[in-house]
């Protein structure tokens, strides 16, 4: 019997690269499909990662490298959460069960490992205009670095992806460029969580609208309507076109593509001719919308709210995935429930998030006060532009958004917010480190980028019980903008009063008494400087251990007089350099303090990127672990104290 977890895969065991699939026949190419399906679902449930979209475009995969000449041709998967197949058929099949673990694959798209990524990606909507970019440079006869050469270019974008700003960007540019470009909508009806939006609501109608069309008029509609040496080979491809509606004066068409669609994109059949005939044929640029379902062939994938988008581990026969024992809430859970708890008693609170209504914990918020809530889709600028507009309007928005996403929005956080000093509450989830997803999504740079902005309130939670008098706090400031961050995942487990008043603004607090040594935390990093505090009061030192809360204002009383009074000040952060700790040493610059000798030093995310690795790993790699930090202390302190502990 079959083993699920290894499936056999006879066919698909001859493909080393794409090259392997020109000797294979159509049929053949659908049981290529087939095999990497369950090859796909084996792997993810060894590694967890995404799963769902990656299943949506099997076919879509195996049909693409089978028809386009792969490195040479340029192949962009948006997100790049759906390239597992991808990565199966393009020489990594012997590593597929290390995605997202340190050192194995990436869980997205990524130029370092492969010259069948030439784009890495993980954030949305970046396909169209990189693909874009690259025909441009094919046009102009440049050379790409990876001696590939330089081919077609073909932008994969799914529906939930195609709502950003960027994609119109890069189509309306692509439309007046008229190149030779290739963008398949990969249309399955979902994004993270349903789609949402007027644009999505046009997709629908152009797929209802033709979704069964008449053969013969399909490919005289698709004759008419491709560019002229398009037209021949949408003729001879009829047969395959039964489902095909080619152009009817869409969005797509005004802007300048020949649109066709709509594509059934599990059938290998359909995908083969109608890619093989714009490839032969195609002049300018090409959209071809395929509609797909995220899940496809595994229903414990397909019967989810989610389509399977991320899972854990799981068991292949039941789709049972392994729950890890959980000790406290999630940060994001205690986020919504403080934020349901302030909009219970301030009507002018409403909740904003960009399509991930689930992660930032914001559904919750939804289901509670469904009129209070949007979810605007993909689209952080907006998002950050309709809060600071819902202030001006004297409503108190939250706009929830990851530390890695609201990067997109940074103009729209200066332009539109700060200097208007609009009541703009940011909750910044997924602060830091986030394990898996890598350095793409680690929450790295939001207190540097935030923390230089005149009138901002920055505030950075230790743990879930002052995350909830954040939120409480940031409720209760009306005259600016105020921003709180967050890490991915649990709480460390304290209790949390929830009728705990405000905050005083710029006011942070002494947690352990010391003298000689002074560890001023900003955010959930202070755990380990409590750690390091006790491992070195075993060796005599009794380090005081303060947490700022605020990297913005600095609480300039509590640092001088840390400064003052002892010999070392270290500083630890989960961010970047350029953020709290640079904000102290220019304080303690400015007021003279390293003019009488004090050791300050600052503990922070190294400069480089993390590659994807467990959370533990990570904070290992970037130092800043208890042990990192009492080693650092000895360090200052100098040798005689290094050899006290024998
Ligand atoms: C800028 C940005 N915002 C949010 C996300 C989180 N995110 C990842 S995939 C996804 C849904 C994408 O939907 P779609 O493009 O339709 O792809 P599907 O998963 O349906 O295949 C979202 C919201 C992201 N990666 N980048
Ligand atoms: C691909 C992507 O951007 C999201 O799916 C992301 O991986 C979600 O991260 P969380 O699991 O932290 O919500
Ligand atoms: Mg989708």
């Amino acid at each position: 019997m079959t083993d699920p977890a290894r499936p056999r895969t006879p066919l698909l065991d001859r493909v080393r690269d794409p090259r392997d699939l020109k000797a294979l026949t159509d049929a053949q190419l659908r049981q290529v499909a087939d095999e990497l399906r369950a090859e796909t679902i084996s792997a993810v449930s060894v590694t967890g990662g995404h799963l769902g979209a990656g299943l949506g475009v099997v076919e879509l995969t195996v049909a693409l490298h089978a028809v386009f000449d792969t490195p040479r041709d340029r192949l962009i998967w948006d997100v790049g959460h759906q390239a597992y197949p991808h990565k199966i058929l393009t020489g990594r099949r012997d590593r597929i069960r290390t995605l997202r673990q340190k050192d194995g694959l990436s869980g997205f798209t990524k130029r370092s490992e492969s010259p069948y990524d030439p784009f890495g990606a993980a954030h949305s909507s970046t396909s169209i205009s990189a693909a874009l970019g690259l025909a441009v440079a094919r046009d102009l006869g440049a050379e790409p670095p990876d001696n590939c050469g330089l081919g077609d270019c073909i932008a994969v974008i799914g529906d939930g992806s195609i709502s950003a700003g960027m994609a119109y960007e890069a189509m309306n540019n692509a439309g007046h460029l008229g190149t030779r470009l290739f963008v398949i909508l990969n249309d399955n009806e979902m994004s993270i969580a349903p789609p949402v939006g007027a644009m999505s609501a046009y997709l629908t109608r152009l797929y209802a609208g033709a979704p069964f069309q008449d053969l013969r008029a399909a490919a005289k509609a698709a004759a008419h309507l491709l560019p002229e040496p398009l037209r021949e080979g949408a003729k001879r491809a009829k047969d395959a076109l039964k489902h095909l509606a080619v152009g009817h004066g869409t969005l797509f068409d005004e802007l300048g593509f020949s649109y066709v669609g709509p594509v059934d994109g599990h059938d290998m059949d359909q995908l083969l001719s109608v890619l093989r005939t714009v490839k032969a044929r195609a002049t300018g640029p090409v959209l071809i919308h395929a509609i797909t379902r995220k899940g496809k062939g595994y229903a414990p994938a397909e019967a989810a709210a989610d389509r399977g988008h991320a899972t854990a581990k799981f068991d292949v026969i039941t789709g049972a995935q392994a729950k890890a024992a959980s000790n406290a809430p999630s940060y994001t859970s205690v986020f919504a429930d403080a934020l349901i708890r302030a909009a219970q008693k301030d009507r002018r609170i409403v909740a904003v998030t960009a399509a991930m209504p689930d992660g930032t914990g914001l559904s919750k918020f939804m289901d509670r006060f469904s009129d209070r809530c949007f979810d605007v889709g993909i689209a952080e600028q907006h998002a950050v532009t309709f809060s600071a507009g819902l202030a001006a309007g004297g409503l108190r928005p939250f706009c929830a958004i990851y530390s890695t996403f609201l990067q997109r929005g940074y103009d729209q956080i200066v332009h539109d917010v700060a200097i208007q000093r609009l009541p703009v509450r940011f909750a910044i989830d997924r602060a830091g480190l986030v394990g898996a997803d890598g350095a793409t999504h680690a929450g790295s740079f939001d207190v540097a980028f935030l923390a230089n902005l005149p009138g901002f309130v920055v505030m950075a939670a230790a743990d879930e019980a002052e995350l909830a008098r954040m939120v409480t706090t940031a409720a209760a400031h009306d005259t600016g903008p105020i921003a709180f961050r967050f890490p991915r995942g649990e709480g460390v487990g304290v209790e949390i009063d929830w009728t705990a008043p405000p905050l005083e603004i710029g006011k942070g607090r002494i947690v352990r008494e010391g003298s000689g040594v002074a560890l001023l935390s900003l955010g959930t990093r202070l755990s380990e400087a409590l750690k390091a505090a006790e491992s070195l009061e075993a060796r005599g030192i009794r380090p005081t251990v303060a947490d700022a809360r605020f990297a913005k204002p600095l609480d300039r009383d509590l640092i001088l007089s840390l400064a003052r009074t002892h010999d070392i000040l270290l500083t630890i952060e989960e961010g970047a350099v350029g953020g709290f700790g640079s904000h102290v040493a220019q304080l303690l610059s400015d007021e003279g303090l390293f003019d009488h000798g004090l050791k300050f030093r600052s503990l922070t995310l190294p400069d480089t990127f993390i590659d994807h690795a467990s959370p533990s790993e990570m904070y290992a790699e970037a130092r800043l672990n208890a042990e990192d930090i009492e080693r650092k202390v000895l360090e200052l302190l100098g040798a005689k104290v290094l050899g006290k502990r024998a």
